[in-house]
């Protein structure tokens, strides 16, 4: 039973609470205390305050970002009239920014924030804007403690501040994997409470060169092109994803080049062990201390291949398209990535693959799918063009793609690699080395939704007694502490 409130009209008292509804999404409800006399009112009030300013984990003042033009443009509606209010009847101060172009959020984190006067940052936007406020606080948190994030092994210190997010973007695929529903009052009700799930964030290099931070998807080829096409198409809003999901399945690519991976330890289970990951998952409670080097079983596995897809999924990447995400079993918190190699296969398989992400079957069970959980791994792409694995002529395949296909640069058989989609964002590099990092510090306020306590037919009933404030009562602290549970 979580209070995020507390008032008083004249002798009674109401107070709001968290309750859980179907499919993970939590409601604000409303209870009422009578009392016999408004001094005892006044003292409930008061002590009540003083258990809620104990809390420790509850946010008090927040930084909120807001893409006004994330998925359906409803982010700033969606802050005012649903999350706002709640905030404020939480005692929350928010201090809001709305964004006015890209990379605003990011560039205002780094540098100009006053970061010492909140207890978290909050997105309200899609993955996008999400990777934004990543990589806003983790730069600034590198930069501030003097360390150089361009070295590949060099040792990142954890963001003090956690991140909170209201889904407001296309696919809000972070949100969802990690709170299991893309619901705006529910992601605010988490981050009233003060719930906290820390997260995976890997680095991504090419050489000596820092490119981005990642916590959800790394996908070269099939996703890689999908989101390049679909970024031409940005006007669309979501319905794009599913306009370049179609053609880039048309044009049916393979890449090849070579994947070397550290496989992680047996004790983080594996992609296909079938345990989802949830608050207090106890492979995520498993990881080894900060100090305990090196991570990985120790031998650097090489494939050598061609490959349709090749994706890294820190954490399954469920999202309401797929509920199951594209690795099930993928953990939040572990350490590392689930990598999943599409090798070369016709399109009618690869279909059937990606059926697979729709339903209950194991997408990991055809012979070109294998999947490793890892703590590093590096891509290389061998210097030779893409091929159409349909070997068309060049007749059927205008015949094919001209009706989707309106510009030259998007039906660009001539390109020689694919590129990474890292968290939604384009990488500028194809050949990259993916570290894995366990960080301490939280990197978000909402979790998968099963860690609160709660037990409302308890106080429900106290609610109904009349004599719940008399004198046989226990004392006010013992009953304080156990409503606040
Ligand atoms: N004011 C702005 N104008 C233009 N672009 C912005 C602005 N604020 C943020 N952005 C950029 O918009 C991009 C997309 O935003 P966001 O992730 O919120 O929505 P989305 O792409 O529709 O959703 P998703 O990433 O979940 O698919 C982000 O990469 C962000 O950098």
């Amino acid at each position: 039973m979580c209070y995020i409130l507390s008032h008083s009209r004249s002798l009674s008292l109401s107070f709001s609470y968290v309750r859980r509804t179907r499919q993970h999404r939590w409601r604000c409800c409303d209870i009422t205390f009578h009392c016999s006399s408004q001094a005892l009112s006044q003292q409930w009030i008061q002590a009540i305050n003083e258990q809620l300013s104990l809390l420790s984990d509850r946010p008090k003042s927040l930084l909120v970002y807001i893409n006004p033009y994330g998925g359906k443009r409803r982010g700033k509606r969606i802050y005012e009239q649903k999350v706002a209010p709640l905030f404020h009847r939480a005692s929350i101060l928010a201090d809001v920014i709305v964004t006015e172009r890209a990379n605003h959020a990011r560039d205002h984190l780094k540098t100009e924030a006053n970061l010492e006067k909140y207890d978290g940052v909050v997105c309200v936007g899609g993955d996008g804007m999400f990777s934004e406020i990543l990589h806003g606080l983790v730069t600034r948190t590198q930069t501030d403690h003097g360390v150089d994030q361009s070295q590949p092994d060099a040792d990142l210190v954890p963001c003090s501040l956690r991140i909170g997010i209201i889904p407001a973007g296309s696919t809000d695929c972070v949100c969802f994997a990690s709170v299991g529903t893309n619901d705006p009052v529910t992601s605010a009700l988490h981050i009233i409470v003060g719930d906290c799930q820390p997260m995976d964030v890997c680095s991504v290099h090419n050489s000596n060169t820092f490119l981005r931070y990642s916590v959800s998807l790394l996908g070269y080829g099939f996703y890689g092109d999908v989101l390049t096409d679909s970024e031409r198409k940005r006007w669309m809003g979501p319905a794009r994803y599913d306009l370049s999901g179609a053609k880039t399945f048309l044009t049916h690519k393979y890449y090849e080049g070579t994947v070397s991976f550290l496989p992680a330890e047996d004790n983080v289970g594996n992609p296909r062990d079938k345990l989802q990951c949830r608050s207090g998952c106890c492979i995520c409670q498993y990881k080894p201390q900060l100090d305990e080097k090196p991570y990985g079983s120790g031998r650097w596995c090489v494939i050598r291949d061609k490959f349709i897809a090749i994706n890294a999924a820190s954490m399954s990447c469920a999202c309401p398209r797929s509920p199951k995400g594209l690795s099930p079993s993928a953990h939040l918190a572990d350490g590392t990535t689930d990598l999943i190699l599409v090798r070369k296969c016709s399109r009618l398989d690869f279909f059937r693959h990606l059926l697979r992400h729709t339903n209950k079957d194991d997408q990991f069970d055809h012979s070109f799918v294998e999947v490793h959980r890892v703590r590093k791994f590096r891509f290389h792409p061998k210097q030779q063009e893409a091929v159409s694995l349909e070997d068309l002529s060049e007749t059927n395949k205008k015949m094919a793609f001209s009706p989707i296909c309106s510009t030259p640069p998007a039906c660009n058989y001539s390109s020689t690699h694919s590129s990474w989609n890292c968290d939604g964002e384009i990488l500028p590099h194809a050949a990259i080395q993916v570290r894995y990092l366990i960080m301490t510090g939280p990197f978000k306020l909402l979790p998968s939704g099963s860690c609160l306590r709660r037990n409302p037919r308890r106080v429900e009933s106290g609610a109904r007694r009349s004599s719940f404030f008399s004198s046989d009562s226990p004392t006010l602290q013992t009953e304080l502490k156990k409503l606040l549970g």
